[in-house]
């Protein structure tokens, strides 16, 4: 063996230095020579070759073999590198005739200056100040006196709602924000309520930010997927500022959830737990969607079984009929009977069906400093601004009418306006039948992959077709190079790839190919990016599920490729199968397994909202909701640059209850009047909950029951008692519950404790053969199918139960009682020091109230399961 040259010796020189060596020290290296282990006698090391030396034959082919390799390498970077200009131009090519830009970016965020990109760190860490944090900062000098107000008021800590028509510059001001914020030093998450809004101002979903998946779930189910990671909790804990983009599209509900949850995790009973938040949005662009009233669950126990009762006027204490707002109908969490005899327990919560943020107490709680923003930036001719402020309030004259119809003059005649106009619909069939025309012109060969359709559970089996008839990802999916796409699914959030990005296939890649550079602008090998890390292992929907699925796609397929598209973000990504699980109940659930994407020359209306576009095919002729048309027609930046199709004055429709919310922001008067006070968040916790003791030192223990709820204060109100003596409210102001003479007054439910719930659930579980008695549930599988939601709810809460008891028992009550059972703190709160209202309030009795002395002792009572 010869040893390294060592970097005393000089590789080469121009002449022969004198060896260190003698003679006798060379021992010419022979293979046969074996060393045993009975040689006494040291080995002396191969002395390294002199440069006068010569190479060995093999030595010359081996240097011969390396340089072969490197001009092999050579000439491959060299083809890589123009395989990848050539497909830059073709996505370049093919974005830019839409109107779209390439814009590289690079991966994650530059925290000062442009606010682009994803998050940095991890998404569980809120965005902390980088150590090189300007010294200055200063409002960009673009920013109108309206965008500069609002930082002030983000400086000085409010909670601000900034709203204004479309293309005031809300996303524009919403990146000032986050760099004032970063030079204030102020944690903060930028998130908005669509994946595509997020992509828009570089942020999150406000999903994600959470941590609660589509957020359906009862509050305590979301509250528990919080607490058992600690990566969600601490995205909740370090956030100090909050921010949500495009919060006209929250679900009412949504935003409730979060504010209870913001409260529960950072227990504090400040709205959203004390955080700041600024959110920004128009109410009269496109609604939320309202959710199914199959699909509606109890915010309280998670039961599936809602009813709709009668408005019973004792519970709605406030004033709203005086203004025109429509009652909302009251939905009631009922019991099931089943068949068999059994029942599912239902908790009795009531709470009213509301549509947006701005209808709900946590809205009212906040206490919003409204700001609207009136100078719009995205058009310019005075006319079309004011036309499209008409259309925004759901009024359409003639004077809208004649101008409407005089836009779009110079589209397709060569003039200033030379990109082809991407084509707006509001329905998605219409964008499908357009997508398949332009498709049918590009000249490349097709490639056609077939979807994986599965399901679980029989009921799901003999609906699986119907289910799946109407998912984004087709059944059939014809793709050629050339072809523009929109990502169904967000593959990498952080890099901007999510459900709406906009692409170009540029290549096909082998399907068994080696995994490419992870260069950034290298293909990012899919298994980096793709794999949905969702737990269950093999399970139906678990991850080993998934690649199996993905794995018998692949062979259902008739070519081997996947494709590789470039994304107007800058990125390429080769795109492999997906799967969309979507669940009907408990026991059944359906799936597709799909390439990501779909043909997107033609967008919905839903996908366009928050973009800025330079040519627009508008079609209105099935536009079916309302502020759909406003959207649409504010989109573009020119009205020489938008062609209208099927307009008509009864497509532009305005919400009422928006238009009376923003008359309300115009006149500076209160919305809604309300006497009842926050609900508790204690009412979402099961009282088994391990931190049911400290969370109730926080909140107080909940009393009487819920108000069904949604009476909201106006903007700029301070307190409800304040709203009843405002001497400038402008409105009846009816501090009495309403009560109609004629009217049957039906009582509030009775309250229903946990513990009640969970005994009618045993009770239920029992009689139902699940198990002889309640001591069995420990042996319970909750996943075998056959399981309705009572019982897993009581096998769940009876090991919940059993693990505190234990947990408490081994501590022999020598530690701190509530620290032994939290096992989800992040041990910074433990009794000694809890947070009560934001304030860190110092436990008495302890030495120095730092807590290190010994713990007073507590009796803490048993609990029983029901019974
Ligand atoms: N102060 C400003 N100076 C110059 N341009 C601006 C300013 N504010 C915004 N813009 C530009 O106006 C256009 C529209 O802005 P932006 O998309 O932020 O509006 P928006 O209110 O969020 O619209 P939408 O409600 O449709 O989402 C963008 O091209 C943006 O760069």
């Amino acid at each position: 063996m010869l040893q390294p040259i060592t970097p005393t010796k000089p590789a080469t020189t121009s002449r022969a230095p004198t060896p260190s060596w003698t003679k006798a020290d060379f021992v010419p290296f022979s293979p046969s020579r074996t060393m045993s282990s009975t040689d006494s006698s040291p080995v002396k090391p191969f002395p390294s070759p002199g440069p006068t030396q010569r190479r060995t034959k093999e030595e010359i082919e081996r240097k011969k073999e390396e340089a072969m390799q490197r001009l092999k390498a050579k000439a491959e970077e060299k083809k890589r590198l123009e395989r990848q200009k050539k497909r830059e131009q073709l996505a370049a090519q093919s974005l830019s005739k839409f109107g779209f830009k390439i814009t590289v970016a690079s991966a994650g965020i530059s925290r000062y200056g442009t606010g682009k990109g994803g998050v940095k760190k991890e998404d569980s860490d809120a965005r902390s100040p980088s150590p090189q944090k300007p010294k200055e900062w200063a409002p960009d000098e673009r920013c109108s006196d309206e965008q500069r107000a609002v930082l002030e008021q983000v400086k000085a800590g409010d909670n601000v709602f900034f709203t204004g028509s479309a293309g005031v510059g809300k996303s524009f001001l919403l990146k000032e924000v986050t760099r004032l914020l970063d030079h204030l030093e102020r944690p903060y998450q930028v998130t908005a309520t669509t994946g595509i809004a997020a992509l828009q101002i570089s942020g999150i979903t406000i999903h994600s930010f959470a941590g609660i998946g589509l957020g359906k779930e009862a509050i305590n189910v979301l509250y528990d997927r919080i607490k058992r990671s600690k990566e969600k909790e601490k995205v909740w804990l370090n956030t100090r500022c909050l921010i949500i983009d495009e919060v006209s599209m929250s679900p009412a509900d949504l935003f409730t959830k979060l504010n209870i949850l913001g409260k529960l995790i950072r227990k504090s009973n400040l709205p959203f737990g004390g955080m700041q938040l600024i959110v920004s949005g128009d109410f009269f662009q496109l609604p939320p969607v309202p959710e199914a009233f199959s699909d509606m669950r109890c915010m309280r126990c998670d039961h599936t079984h809602l009813t709709k009762v009668d408005l019973h006027d004792a519970c709605v204490p406030y004033e709203e009929r005086a203004k025109g707002v429509p009652p909302a109908d009251i939905m009631r969490c009922t019991d099931i009977v089943k068949r068999d005899g059994g029942i599912i327990a239902g908790c009795g919560f009531e709470r009213r069906i509301r549509r947006f943020a701005f209808e709900t107490e946590a809205w009212a709680e906040c206490n919003f400093l409204v700001m609207e923003l009136t100078k719009v930036f995205r058009q310019d001719h005075p006319v079309f601004i004011a036309t499209l402020e008409k259309i925004r309030r759901g009024i359409c004259d003639d004077e809208c009418t004649r101008f409407l119809a005089n836009c779009g003059a110079e589209l397709g005649k060569g003039g200033n306006i030379d990109i082809q106009p991407t084509n707006l619909y509001p329905l998605r069939k219409a964008v499908d039948d357009e997508n398949r025309r332009e498709f049918e012109k590009l000249k490349e060969q097709a490639y056609t992959f077939q979807a994986l359709d599965d399901s679980r559970g029989a009921y799901a089996e003999s609906v699986l077709g119907e289910r799946l008839a109407n998912v984004p990802p087709s059944k059939t999916l014809q793709l050629k190079k050339g072809a523009q796409v929109l990502l169904l699914a967000n593959l990498d959030v952080k890099n901007g790839l999510v459900n709406g990005s906009r692409g170009v296939i540029v290549d096909w890649v082998d399907r068994d190919a080696v995994p490419l550079d992870s260069d950034a602008d290298e293909p990012v090998w899919p298994g980096q990016t793709q794999r949905k890390k969702s737990a269950g292992g093999g399970m139906f929907g678990g991850e080993e599920w998934r690649e199996k699925a993905a794995e018998l796609w692949a062979d259902k397929q008739e070519v081997e490729v996947f494709p590789l598209v470039y994304f107007a973000t800058g990125r390429q990504l080769i795109i492999r199968p997906h799967t969309w699980c979507i669940d009907i109940d408990k026991h059944n659930t359906v799936a597709r397994t799909q390439l990501p994407l779909q043909l997107a020359w033609a967008l919905t209306i839903h996908k366009s909202q928050g973009q800025s576009l330079d040519a627009v095919g508008v079609r209105l002729t099935s536009t079916f909701e309302k502020g759909q048309a406003y959207v649409a027609l504010s989109r573009c930046r020119k009205p020489e640059g938008m062609k209208i199709d099927g307009f008509r004055p009864g497509v532009v429709m305005a919400h009422p209850v928006v238009t009376i919310f923003y008359d309300c922001i115009k006149n500076k008067t209160p919305f809604f009047i309300t006497a009842v006070p926050p609900v508790n968040p204690l009412d979402f916790v099961p009282d088994f909950d391990p931190l049911i003791d400290k969370l109730t030192r926080i909140f107080g223990r909940p009393t009487g029951p819920i108000p069904p709820g949604s009476a909201v204060l106006a903007p700029g109100q301070k307190k409800p008692a304040q709203a009843y003596v405002n001497p400038g409210a402008q409105v009846v102001a009816p501090p009495q519950p309403y009560v109609n003479p004629g009217a049957q007054v039906a009582a509030p439910p009775p309250r229903v404790g946990w513990k009640e719930l969970l005994a009618q659930a045993a009770d239920a579980f029992i009689g139902a053969g699940g198990c002889a008695s309640a001591t069995d549930w420990k042996d319970v599988d909750v996943n075998k199918p056959g399981f309705d939601d009572a019982s897993v709810f009581t096998a769940e809460a009876y090991r919940v139960i059993s693990q505190a008891t234990r947990r408490k028992r081994k501590s022999s009550y020598s530690a701190p009682p509530a620290s032994d059972v939290d096992s989800d703190s992040t041990g910074n709160d433990t009794l000694d020091s809890i947070i009560i209202d934001g304030v860190k309030q110092e436990k008495t009795g302890g030495p120095s109230g730092g807590g290190k002395g010994k713990k007073a002792k507590r009796k803490r009572p048993r609990k029983r399961v029901g019974h």
